[in-house]
């Protein structure tokens, strides 16, 4: 340790924001959390509410409602503040509104004279994420969107009650929009040590009609939660904690966030998931997997989709 204290701001203390936040607690993570929503008394509460936990957390930590000049020395600044899908929304829908949020949001963060690192969940994440960094100004490596981490979460449980393996040996990456149009790499899916289609040619109990089916509910979760508690946030509460450790821990972990491609995978000036190593600095490199035709295919489609939906965050912007 260098002794430097780790401060993280949170905007938006919604039901994401503060499943973050209490993750973020009992994983001792970072020393100073601050809290910022529109509504101020909220933020309050939540502060109050999560410091009586602090004597059962495994590390000392600061916690308060604050402002944003409290983003001035943050390392990293968490959105998820804004709008969320109602049932039969899609992601997409949310795009005009939450530009306008995150428009002025960015604006008062940089206004601190903040030099960190964006992290941001608000959907449509890679739309999001893209305003984030127009309007910062920061280098395309300090602006990263939560991505497709829910998706993959989602993907390696799925497979590992499958399979009957423990998730965390599950190697299965969902990239592409962080929605409709993303798609599973079955082709560099590992099993522990094995490859996906090994195990599936030698086990006739398992097959690949199977595997579609687990994607697609691994694509519509987000629907079927909304469906039946209105909203979903501790998978992406864990999901965020788990980028902010590889960024402040500096760990050079892979993930599959929300990234700037500037010519990876044959296309430029767009955000969306791919693998990518984090750390310290931010994204220290987007790694281009080899994709098969059809995995190429869809991954285009899943751009363009993104393209077109940000016609109306352009125009704001
Ligand atoms: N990236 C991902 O994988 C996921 C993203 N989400 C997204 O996260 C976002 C938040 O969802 P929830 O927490 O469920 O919504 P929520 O409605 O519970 O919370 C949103 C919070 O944002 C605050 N807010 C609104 N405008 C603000 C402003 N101008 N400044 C500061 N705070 C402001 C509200 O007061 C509220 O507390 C949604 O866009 C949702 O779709 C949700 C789940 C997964
Ligand atoms: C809401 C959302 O984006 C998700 O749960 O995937």
């Amino acid at each position: 340790m260098n002794g430097k204290v780790n401060r993280v701001v949170l905007i938006g203390t919604g039901a994401v924001g503060c499943s973050y936040a209490y993750s973020l607690i009992n994983q001792g993570v970072v020393e100073e959390l601050v809290l910022i929503d529109v509504n101020e008394l909220r933020a309050e509460g939540e502060a109050m509410d999560l410091n009586h936990g602090l004597p059962f957390a495994p590390s000392a930590m600061r916690v308060w409602s604050g402002t944003y000049k409290d983003c001035q020395p943050a390392d990293l600044v968490v959105i998820s503040a804004g709008l969320a899908q109602k049932p039969g929304e899609t992601r997409l829908d949310l795009v005009a509104k939450n530009t306008v949020i995150f428009k002025e949001i960015v604006t008062n963060v940089m206004k601190s004279g903040f030099d960190g690192i964006f992290l941001v969940a608000t959907n449509p994440v890679d739309i999001m994420t893209y305003v984030t960094w127009k309007t910062s100004g920061l280098p395309k490596e300090r602006v990263i969107g939560s991505g497709t981490t829910l998706d993959s979460a989602r993907l390696r449980y799925m497979l590992g009650d499958y399979f009957e393996i423990d998730a965390r040996n599950i190697h299965a990456y969902i990239i592409g929009e962080h929605g409709d149009t993303e798609l599973p790499v079955w082709s560099h899916t590992t099993i522990g040590v094995e490859k996906l289609d090994t195990i599936i040619n030698r086990n006739g109990s398992y097959n690949t009609n199977d595997l579609e089916r687990i994607f697609e509910n691994v694509r519509d979760a987000a629907y079927h939660i909304i469906d039946r508690k209105g909203a979903t946030f501790y998978g992406i509460g864990m999901s965020l904690v788990r980028i902010t450790r590889a960024i402040l821990q500096n760990e050079n972990s892979i993930l599959p966030v929300s990234v700037y491609l500037e010519g990876e995978y044959g296309h430029s000036d767009v955000y969306i998931g791919a693998p990518a190593i984090l750390n310290r600095n931010g994204i220290r490199q987007v790694i281009e997997i080899e994709l098969t035709e059809k995995e190429k295919q869809q991954f285009d489609h899943s751009v363009e989709v993104l393209r077109q939906s940000m016609a109306p965050s352009l125009k704001i912007l």
